[in-house]
């Protein structure tokens, strides 16, 4: 087990599902709190840790929202972002492609232009210091309605060259993809990819709604779509990639048990399963951890975390020869680790 750990560390890499705003550690919230003059209602590192335990979806975005406020200046996001790459660089992963939520800093004051040129600026410092390559995904925030979806759209007008996709995340029950299809169509329009949260809490349907209503070209999570056979065929036939998210499906309780984590029969229903750190800072652990969690407690193999680590540069959104280039660093390093 410590050697597939080590094993894991050193092979070629893609994180699909990163929420920047939650690589956000605790060190920090205090950091940026001290410098941008924002009161905390945290007195130590250990008391915002301590406050970390979540029964639902709901009881993180409370306290996930609250951490971003110490986010002001294009530094702080630049900050974030490259302290966020390093990490994951030390885990192996060499592309990613991140969400940020702008909606969070907007309406605290905060202008797109700020927090996008910061991101923009880590991901070329990324780039430089670590040969990672990134892309970035506007999400929109699911609890707010659709004109303020329309609103960050038009923010975004200026950089769409250097956005990737369109993402939707926070909180699911409630607000279902159909509430983001108009929003989904313009940024489909406007030449961005689609991926949305789906299935985490919400029902299979959503899942369907998020293929039919906002064409998606990734499902975040997806974890509930195995409660509907014909879903499952459906994502199968259509090479569906599936961002999943261990640590975090564990810490908000979607899977509450770790030995009942459904990755492995995800890989062996052949759905395209990808492991991801969701939001790292909160759940505990960075990619690398993500696999390593499920080796006890599901039996994950050399041969699954093959499959993972491929998965994770075919469902990318990098070109096919940046894949292939990938795909064939994954065989060099699996025949020099035999
Ligand atoms: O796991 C998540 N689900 C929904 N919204 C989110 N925003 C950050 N992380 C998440
Ligand atoms: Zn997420």
């Amino acid at each position: 087990m410590a050697d597939l750990a080590g094993f894991i560390r050193g092979l070629p890499k893609a994180e699909l599902h990163l929420h920047i705003e939650g690589s956000l550690e605790p060190e920090q919230m205090f950091e940026f709190a001290r410098r941008n003059r924002v009161d905390l209602s945290y007195k130590s590192v250990e008391e915002i840790r301590a406050a970390y335990e979540f029964s639902r979806l709901q009881d993180f975005l409370d306290i996930y929202y609250a951490g971003a406020q110490v986010l002001l200046t294009e530094a702080d996001f630049r900050d974030l972002a490259l302290a966020y790459f390093r990490r994951a660089h030390a885990d192996g992963v060499v592309h990613a492609e991140i969400f940020f939520d702008p909606q969070t800093h907007t309406d605290r004051g905060v202008p797109f232009a700020t927090v996008a040129d910061g991101l923009l600026a880590g991901m070329a410092a990324a780039e430089r210091d670590f040969g990672m390559t990134s892309k970035l995904i506007l999400c929109f925030l699911r609890h707010l309605d659709e004109d303020a979806a329309f609103a960050t759209l038009k923010d975004a007008e200026p950089y769409l060259d250097r956005i990737e996709a369109v993402g939707l995340d926070s909180s699911e029950v409630g607000h279902p993809p159909s509430k983001f299809a108009r929003v989904f169509a313009a940024a489909a329009a406007q030449g961005l990819k689609r991926v949305a949260h789906a299935g985490e809490e919400g029902p299979p349907a959503y899942v369907h709604e998020a293929l039919d209503l906002l064409q998606v070209d990734r499902i975040d999570h997806g974890n509930r779509a195995l409660e509907d056979p014909a879903l499952v065929e459906r994502l199968v036939a259509s090479n569906m990639t599936l961002t999943v998210c261990p640590l975090s499906n564990h810490k908000l309780c979607v899977t509450p048990d770790l030995r009942a984590h459904p990755l492995k029969r995800m890989l062996a229903l052949g759905l395209r399963a990808t492991v991801n750190s969701d939001d790292p800072a909160y759940f505990g652990g960075y990619v690398g951890a993500n696999y390593t969690a499920l080796i006890e407690p599901i039996g994950l193999t050399r041969d699954d975390v093959l499959t993972l680590a491929r998965n994770s540069f075919t469902g990318s959104f990098l070109p096919q020869d940046a894949i292939d280039k990938h795909l064939a660093a994954i065989d060099r390093y699996a025949a020099a680790h035999a």
